[in-house]
């Protein structure tokens, strides 16, 4: 992000990063020194069935990318033929697509256009929970029990529900795979996807066939795994000729720029920011989307339970990977918004004022306390555990529930920005329950780099800090993912040896926002205490029936 490295050279090459979310596909154009010069965002549809199911299209999701793509190339008005490289990363949901690439309908809706499960979705969790009951040691390497939304439990489940659909799919993609093999016709999985979310064993590598087969999918490891994967490559590793004539044509990029094996979107973030300052081992790259996870990074394997991982060199190449999270974090306050009294007015507010209502009510919540760190006195007597989907980590329980305990009467939009504030106080508590977590198992960390959509508030960086009580470091890059995503495709191009030396050259800490002294971390310690009683009660609550 430094502007030293800047000469007419590198000012005359560019390379795109392409994240698709949950919600959106975004592109971002960026020159060599990591500025990003033009971005373009197009939304994705989400289709919800009832059984926690959620599909979405592998077509319309292409096409957003296609769109998102051409709009940040001409808005930064730079020759097309300047783009030296793509980098694609995606949230890892399941693409399922037949003979000669057609869409297969995952789900009842018989729709081939949905042909996607999307990781949110937790259809497969009796699955997933067949699977743990095996205990196979495969499991190891996912923190000790497999999460539904992954995809074996999801492969599963196709297979016990969507026969038909299971026999006749010709590949089973994670999205970010799916988009390179689209872009370049190159069916080589990445390191990051299959290792982090089908039990791909990258320290060996290799599959382990006998983990197929005690679970129920012995036939894709009869037929070589040659429907989920056989050549799998490093991310950032040069895919194909590039770009194919008909992608070129469709992104309006020149045919066969290079296209680097993708990231899952949380790596990316990872990718984008944990470079900066003390570098990967001391830095906890915390991506706050509609989902959040956490991302250490260490030199020898860590097992800690209930924190997915061991994974090798999934993130930063040759360091293994500890990946926690939160199956709802953005999600989880957009939920606890929605039942307050004042929730519409407010939204009415937020549209008036341009910004998603969580920005107006973090504006308005650090004008209110004056200092965010003091907004925390907003919330006195209101506690909130976000589970609304579970609790990913550190008990990976699929079944943990959300609790909000200190309701009154009040219907004003002052008790929303306090219920706000309550709300994001509980996800700093559980990114604090992960940390502490990690170092009971030998893993510690000094800082935590933040990206994702809901990390970009300066007021959401310091209730963070004060809550989790590590320094948040805020980087030089506007969107780290999109950066994580463009320093691959700088690394296929050739422009950098390798991912490492492109990442601690592009990103740099822009401000870090320390915890807070005085009375407010006693504040925060009694509460996260009162946080972790609820969630036991409510665990013992739901056990007792
Ligand atoms: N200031 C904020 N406070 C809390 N949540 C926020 C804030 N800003 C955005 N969000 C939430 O972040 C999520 C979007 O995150 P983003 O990273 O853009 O999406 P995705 O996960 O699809 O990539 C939404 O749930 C949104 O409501
Ligand atoms: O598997 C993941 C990370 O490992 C998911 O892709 C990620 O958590 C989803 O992100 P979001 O819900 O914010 O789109």
């Amino acid at each position: 992000m430094s502007d030293t490295s800047r000469t007419p050279e590198a000012d005359a090459k560019h390379v795109i990063g392409i994240d698709v979310g949950t919600g959106s596909a975004r592109a971002g154009l960026f020159d060599l020194t990591g500025r990003m010069l033009a971005s373009a965002k197009r939304n994705i549809t989400l289709f919800h069935e009832p059984g926690s199911m959620v599909e979405q299209s592998s077509t319309e999701i292409w096409a957003a990318v296609c769109a998102a793509v051409r709009e940040a190339v001409s808005s930064a008005g730079i020759d097309p033929a300047s783009v030296m490289g793509l980098g694609f990363d995606a949230t890892c949901s399941l693409v399922v697509l037949g003979e000669g690439g057609k869409p297969l309908p995952v789900g009842p809706s018989e729709d081939p256009n949905r042909d996607i499960i999307v990781w949110m979705d937790h259809r497969a969790v009796p699955q997933a929970e067949r699977i743990n009951a095996l205990g196979h040691d495969v499991l190891r390497y996912v923190g000790g029990r497999i999460s539904p939304e992954m995809e074996t439990p999801k492969l599963l489940w196709l297979k016990e529900n969507r026969p038909e659909v299971f026999d006749a799919a010709w590949q089973f993609f994670d999205l970010a795979d799916f988009l390179t093999w689209r872009a370049t016709g190159d069916l080589s999985r990445s390191t990051c996807t299959v290792t982090c979310k089908w039990t791909y064993l990258a320290h060996e590598k290799r599959w382990d066939g006998d983990y197929f087969h005690q679970i129920g999918l012995g036939s894709l490891a009869d037929e070589e795994f040659a429907r989920i994967g056989q050549a799998i490559v490093e991310p950032g590793s040069a895919l194909g000729r590039g770009l194919t004539a008909a992608a070129a044509g469709e992104l309006g990029l020149k045919p066969e720029t290079p296209v680097a094996a993708g990231l899952i979107d949380a790596h990316a973030g990872g990718i984008g920011t944990v470079g900066t300052g003390a570098g990967p081992q001391a830095n906890l790259a915390y991506v706050f989307g509609t989902s959040s996870c956490t991302m250490t990074s260490t030199a020898e394997p860590s097992f800690v339970p209930g924190v997915w991982g061991p994974y090798y060199s999934a993130m930063v190449p040759g360091l293994w990977l500890n990946e926690g999270g939160q199956s709802a974090a953005g999600a989880a306050i957009d939920q606890l918004l929605s039942f307050h009294p004042a929730a519409a007015e407010a939204r009415e507010l937020s549209k008036k004022a341009g910004v998603p209502l969580p920005v107006l009510l973090a504006d308005m919540a650090a004008r209110k306390a004056g200092r965010s760190s003091d907004a925390v006195t907003l919330a006195a007597g209101l506690h909130v555990v976000p589970e609304f989907l579970g609790n990913r980590a550190p008990f990976a329980d699929p079944h943990a529930r959300a609790i909000i305990a200190g309701l009154g009467m009040e219907d004003d939009i002052g008790s929303l920005v306090s219920l706000y504030v309550a709300g994001l106080c509980g996800i700093g508590y559980g990114l604090r329950q992960i940390i502490e977590t990690q170092a009971d198992a030998g893993v510690t960390i000094e800082n935590i780099v933040i990206s994702g959509g809901a990390g970009q508030h300066d007021f959401v960086r310091q209730l963070l800090a004060d809550a989790s009580g590590k320094p948040v470091i805020a980087t030089k890059a506007e969107e780290p993912v999109l950066l994580g995503a463009a320093i691959l495709g700088a690394v296929a191009s050739g422009l950098f040896a390798d991912v490492r030396e492109a990442m601690t050259t592009l990103s740099a800490v822009e401000t870090t926002f320390l915890p807070s002294e005085g009375p407010i971390p006693d504040i925060h310690h009694k509460r996260y205490e009162g946080f972790k009683e609820l969630q036991a009660l409510a665990r013992k609550l739901r056990i007792d029936g």
